[in-house]
């Protein structure tokens, strides 16, 4: 399925007929990875990428963070072409794994981000406990990254992602090593967060309730080769409270994503099990 908006001044991301192919067609080891995806995300927008393992979700984002070209197709980034090259001054990524410096402390870690920037030095300080502080973390700022728990660590990784200042923020299960509660109030710091600075994301994600509650709209994923099935509107404005959980909405969005993904995970584990001979 195709999204495209008609308003281009409005879009910061635009993904035209991208298709992976991984190893030469027809060699044992090739894998057809992506398969003709179209998306386009508007500024400030919230677009969850939501699909059974190995449907082409990271190859997706790696492709619109520049980390390499596609096999065909294109993405262009504020109208300019990504052409598998990383643009810093653009686009962010948090992954699932903190990618702190051990050696360096918290806030020299955001130093070395903001000055890879080329943020002025005078902005540094402020710019990182503003950001220390939306995710509560101000006062570990002295601290190295073993110093911290899991969860602090990945608070600290997010709220790095967020002080740069790149308009897009790509986000590759970064919740995914977190316990549940963890999870949902890290959540409630990026809906706010959103709300605040307007940044466009672009997050994967496994956790149903997880997709519902943070995306603007959701781009449910087929199995692979990954094709968008769907896109499912969420239209609640951010900041989100907890309370979204409890409305009967929030059940049957993430119900309705259940349902469309049931199909997609059993086709997975076919594959799994009898993977094709060549080219699948
Ligand atoms: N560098 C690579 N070389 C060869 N095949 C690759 C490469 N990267 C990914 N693939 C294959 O492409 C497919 C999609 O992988 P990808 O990691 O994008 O899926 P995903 O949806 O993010 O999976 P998961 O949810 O399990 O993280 C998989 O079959 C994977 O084996």
């Amino acid at each position: 399925m195709t999204q495209v908006d008609k308003n281009n001044d409005d879009i910061a991301i635009s993904i035209k007929n991208v298709t992976q192919r991984f190893g030469d067609e027809g060699s044992p080891e090739s894998v057809l990875a992506l398969d003709n995806i179209s998306l386009d995300i508007r500024k400030g927008e919230f677009v969850c990428l939501l699909g059974p393992s190995g449907c082409g979700k990271s190859t997706l984002l790696n492709i619109v963070g520049g980390l390499f070209r596609p096999s065909s197709g294109s993405v262009t980034v504020d109208g300019r072409l990504v052409d598998g090259k990383p643009h810093p001054d653009k686009i962010a990524f948090v992954f699932q794994e903190s990618t702190l410096f051990p050696w360096y402390t918290v806030i020299e870690n955001f130093h070395i981000a903001l000055k890879f920037q080329g943020i002025p030095k005078s902005e540094w300080d402020d710019r990182a406990m503003t950001a220390l502080k939306a995710v509560g973390m101000a006062s570990f700022a002295k601290h190295y990254p073993d110093q911290l728990s899991v969860g602090m660590r990945q608070r600290v990784n997010m709220a790095r992602g967020i002080c740069v200042k790149t308009g897009i923020l790509l986000m590759d299960e970064p919740f995914a090593a977190l316990d549940e509660q963890t999870r949902m109030v890290l959540g409630e710091d990026l809906s706010q967060l959103l709300a605040e600075t307007g940044k466009t994301i672009v997050f994967v994600t496994h956790s149903l309730a997880e997709a519902v509650f943070l995306s603007d709209r959701i781009a449910v994923i087929s199995a692979r080769p990954g094709k968008i099935k769907t896109i499912i509107d969420v239209k609640t404005p951010h900041p989100r409270s907890p309370d979204f959980m409890l409305e009967p909405r929030f059940s049957e969005l993430r119900n309705e994503c259940y349902a469309l993904l049931r199909d997609e995970i059993r086709a997975t584990m076919a594959l799994q099990r009898d993977p094709q001979p060549t080219g699948a």
